[in-house]
């Protein structure tokens, strides 16, 4: 076991020399979900003017506590006139503020009789106003480079009148599954054989990474076909992702194959599950150097692989540092456990309790039952040789984020 790599060797080996994609320009509607490829500097002040908070009445703050004429009525919308002394203005939440007024009572507190308000006393400048630059000034830094654009951002964008953005083009990625006893769903199943899940489930994760997963291929299990499919493969795409093959039998072809095409980096962690995972490089087009990650072929090894080495990896093409790190959360565990040489990441759910958070433990772990990542919360990092009992302190990678 003493050759096994650790977590943080293979993640600074896989993330050395990775420079941030091409960026290209589209909508903000379009660019939902992408990272912004340069920093954005606000255009216009907002709120761009002064307005109201509430519906009501705006006055000079010297006024209150006096009965005043209603002057003009201002919708969210309309321009204001300017507003003489001893007057008021009838005001809707969002409207704009006259000139000449300074603070707004809401209506509950006034008395109305014809057109005229009665205002209470001691309303301080600024009283339900929202000034104008309260959220953005102009000129000031509005999103940085490598900001992922989810609703927020794409709202502030807006605000400012915004429609085109620069953003990271999307990392393509082949996705290759080695193994002849796959079939894809749809097709009959004959005896021995079981249905590709890790396709899907590493498609949908690696969108959610921000890839774009170009090519799918089936790999035979043969020297001669895992070269050809990995070596095409990387003509085509920014990174190779292959699950299944890189453990130590005769019919594991994918990591020989890496090493007679690229170059081999690094294999087998002292993580479980994922032990035997590769990391290397291939040759592709132009003379570029395409990385290759080699998950194994269990469907939870591929799962918590592609947390821990894809997320980052795609974080490094995209320039996204929130990528790059999963956040971490203290628990107590409701459930004893004991580790060998390898740490283990366990699938669990977590309760917020009012004495703090607990993790409960998928009831099997096993690196071949899928069914512990469906409702996992987070990944809980038990460290090598250790032994837990319940109400133990643990670290937890949350798995909630995109
Ligand atoms: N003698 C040893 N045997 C194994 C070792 C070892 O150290 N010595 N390591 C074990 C560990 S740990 C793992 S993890 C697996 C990984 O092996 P491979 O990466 O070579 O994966 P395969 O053997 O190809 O597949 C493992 C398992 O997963 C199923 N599989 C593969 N691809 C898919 C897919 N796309 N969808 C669903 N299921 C898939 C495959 O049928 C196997 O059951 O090696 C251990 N062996
Ligand atoms: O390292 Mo493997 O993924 O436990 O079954």
């Amino acid at each position: 076991m003493t050759d096994l790599q650790s977590i943080e060797r293979a993640l600074v080996a896989l993330l050395k020399g990775v420079a941030p994609v091409a960026s290209e320009t589209m909508s903000c509607h379009q660019a939902a979900g992408r990272v912004l490829a340069e920093p954005v500097t606000a255009r216009m002040d907002v709120p761009p003017f002064d307005s109201s908070a509430m519906d009501g009445y705006a006055l000079h703050h010297g006024d209150a506590g006096k009965r005043l004429p209603i002057a003009q009525r201002i919708t969210a919308g309309s321009p204001a006139r300017p507003l003489k002394r001893e007057h008021c203005a009838r005001i809707f939440t969002g409207g704009e503020l006259p000139p000449g007024a300074d603070c707004v009572v809401m209506q509950e507190q006034v008395e109305v009789a014809g057109d005229t308000a009665l205002i209470p006393k001691g309303i301080p400048i600024g009283n339900n106003v929202r000034c104008r630059g309260r959220d953005v000034w102009v000129g000031s830094p509005l999103l940085d480079a490598g900001t992922r654009l989810e609703a927020a951002a794409l709202g502030h964008l807006a605000s400012q009148g915004i429609t085109e953005v620069a953003v990271r083009r999307r990392p393509r990625v082949a996705l290759l599954s080695t193994g002849d006893e796959l079939v894809e769903p749809g097709q009959p199943l004959a005896p021995g054989r079981i249905y590709n899940s890790n396709r899907p489930m590493l498609t949908r994760l690696l969108e959610r990474f921000g890839a774009d997963v170009t090519l799918a291929l089936s790999v035979p299990d043969d020297f001669q076909g895992t070269c050809a499919t990995l070596a095409l493969a990387a003509q085509e795409v920014d990174v190779v992702i292959s699950t299944g093959g890189v453990s130590v039998g005769e019919e594991d072809h994918v990591r020989t194959a890496l090493e007679t095409l690229g170059q081999l980096d690094l294999w087998r962690l002292a993580i479980r599950p994922g032990k035997p995972l590769a990391l290397g490089r291939l040759p592709g087009a132009n003379g570029s150097d395409v990385r290759f990650v080699g998950l194994p072929g269990n469907p939870v090894s591929g799962f918590v692989g592609a947390w821990l080495f894809l997320r980052p990896l795609m974080g490094a093409f995209l320039g996204c540092p929130a990528l790059a790190n999963l956040p971490t959360l203290a628990a107590r565990t409701d459930f004893a456990t004991r580790t060998g040489p390898r740490r283990h990441y366990m699938r669990v759910t977590l309760e917020f309790g009012p004495t703090g958070v607990v993790a409960h433990a998928f009831h099997d772990q096993n690196s071949g039952v899928l069914s512990s990542c469906i409702e996992a919360d987070a990944l809980a990092v038990i460290p090598p040789e250790t032994r837990i009992e319940p109400g133990d302190p643990i670290e937890c990678l949350w798995l909630r984020v995109d």
